[in-house]
């Protein structure tokens, strides 16, 4: 959106004064607006494609493991199988919380948002990492490798505090996904679970300058360190319309209940003028890239449960998705499908967003490197539309 304000400090003009210059265009949310390069990810609207440092997004779910992926996006190639072998031998010797981290979790109210219990670890975890300052690009993904080691727990923990059940320890012996079912559910579920699980992961890794990334290489604009940068990457992505809509897709549906009330529930939220959680995208306008993945992932899932619960939660989802698209032509985005996807796993509904988190750390933390590399500050203007200049009285 393109708008411009006239200023109301705008001082008059005297006679034969130079007249002011026309006001400045102003992008609203920076839509449209190209603010610098990367090559982590390309989000291409028109052709609804998402590549990671130049692979297909949908190629890279169905054939590798979010470990190589997030490889990948912080080191610009796959592994080799020496360096996947490295990275996981350091990613599951830091999977346990220490300490200070998981007991400051505990203290921590029942009542809070779990992205709350997030941003709090990650900023504990800083607190009390010795390398927090080094900015060199070896330390920051040596941050960034143990960051990711880390928040599966927290998010489990989190979650497992709440039901007030047994934490469970990491096991080494799984894969990062098996690993953080395990730690959540306190078994491994079937193969299609975790799998269905490892490819949202991949799918929430990275994508470009969304408003939470954006949020990270501001702050290392400023030379802050890496856990700041996600500490406030974090309490962007919570918002309902970044990746809280994920949580707020499950309100939408248990408000709705069954699919033949879709389309009027619908008609009466467009009347209203409310946002339809989980639908619409600032860059895609014909379909989010991701969708169609999850889609077939939700699908799969819901064909190996068998459930009426999970038959019914599906047939919601098509029918809110066919009122939407014939009323607004409005699609939906990645978190119209996760959201169903993880409630249909097990996982609360506040949980969801820190599963993004857990995932999208990987892009946040290549972006920092990249930003660092690079750097300018980011400090846009703004037009002043305030009172003009006058005297204190
Ligand atoms: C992983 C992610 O973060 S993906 C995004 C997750 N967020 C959501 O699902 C929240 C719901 N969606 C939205 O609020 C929006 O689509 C956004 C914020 C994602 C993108 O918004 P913008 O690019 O700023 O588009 P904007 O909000 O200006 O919408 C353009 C028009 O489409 C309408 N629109 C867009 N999305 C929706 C929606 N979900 N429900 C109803 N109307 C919508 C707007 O009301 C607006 O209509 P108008 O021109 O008549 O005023
Ligand atoms: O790109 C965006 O604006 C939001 C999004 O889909 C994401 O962060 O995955």
């Amino acid at each position: 959106m393109t708008t411009s304000t006239p200023s109301v400090g705008t001082p008059a003009t005297t006679p034969g004064a130079v007249a002011p210059a026309a006001p400045p265009e102003i992008r609203k949310g920076l839509a449209g607006v190209v603010v610098d390069t990367t090559s982590v990810s390309k989000v291409n609207p028109d052709t609804n494609s998402l590549l990671y440092r130049g692979y297909p997004v949908q190629e890279l779910a169905a054939r590798k493991s979010f470990e190589e992926v997030a490889y990948l996006l912080w080191h610009g190639e796959l592994p080799t199988p020496e360096q996947l072998a490295e990275q996981t031998a350091v990613e599951r010797a830091h999977r346990a919380l220490p300490g200070a981290v998981r007991n400051a979790i505990l203290e921590l109210p029942t009542t809070c948002h779990p992205m709350d219990v997030c941003r709090t670890a990650v900023s504990v975890i800083g607190a009390h990492d010795p390398t927090a300052e080094d900015s060199s690009p070896e330390a920051e993904h040596a941050k960034a490798l143990r960051l990711w080691a880390m928040l599966p727990a927290v998010v489990a923990l989190d979650q497992r505090r709440r039901r007030g059940q047994q934490i469970v320890d990491p096991d080494e012996d799984l894969g990062y996904a098996e690993n953080f079912l395990h730690m959540t559910f306190g078994e491994v579920p079937d193969e299609c679970v975790v799998r269905a699980f490892e490819v949202s992961m991949i799918l929430y890794a990275e994508h470009s300058f969304n408003a939470s990334t954006f949020t990270a290489r501001v702050i290392t604009s400023t030379l802050s360190d890496l856990h700041s940068a996600v500490t406030g990457a974090i309490g962007a992505l919570k918002g309902a319309l970044h990746g809280g809509a994920n949580e707020a897709v499950m309100a939408t549906f248990a408000e709705i209940g069954t699919a033949d009330r879709a389309a009027a529930w619908l008609d009466e939220a467009l009347v209203d003028k409310r946002k339809i959680m989980g639908f619409g995208h600032r860059v895609y306008k014909h379909g989010d890239s991701r969708v169609p993945t999850m889609k077939k992932t939700l699908d799969d899932l819901v064909a190996h449960l068998g459930t009426d619960e999970a038959t019914a939660l599906d047939a919601l989802y098509d029918a809110l998705e066919a009122a939407m698209t014939e009323r607004k032509g409005i699609l939906p985005n990645l978190d119209y499908p996760t959201g169903p996807a993880y409630h249909l796993m097990g996982f609360d509904t506040p949980t969801f967003t820190p599963l993004f988190v857990a995932a999208r750390v990987v892009g946040w933390t290549a972006h920092v490197v990249e930003q660092r590399s690079a750097n300018a500050l980011i400090r846009p203007l703004s037009q002043y539309v305030g009172q003009a200049q006058r005297e204190v009285p």
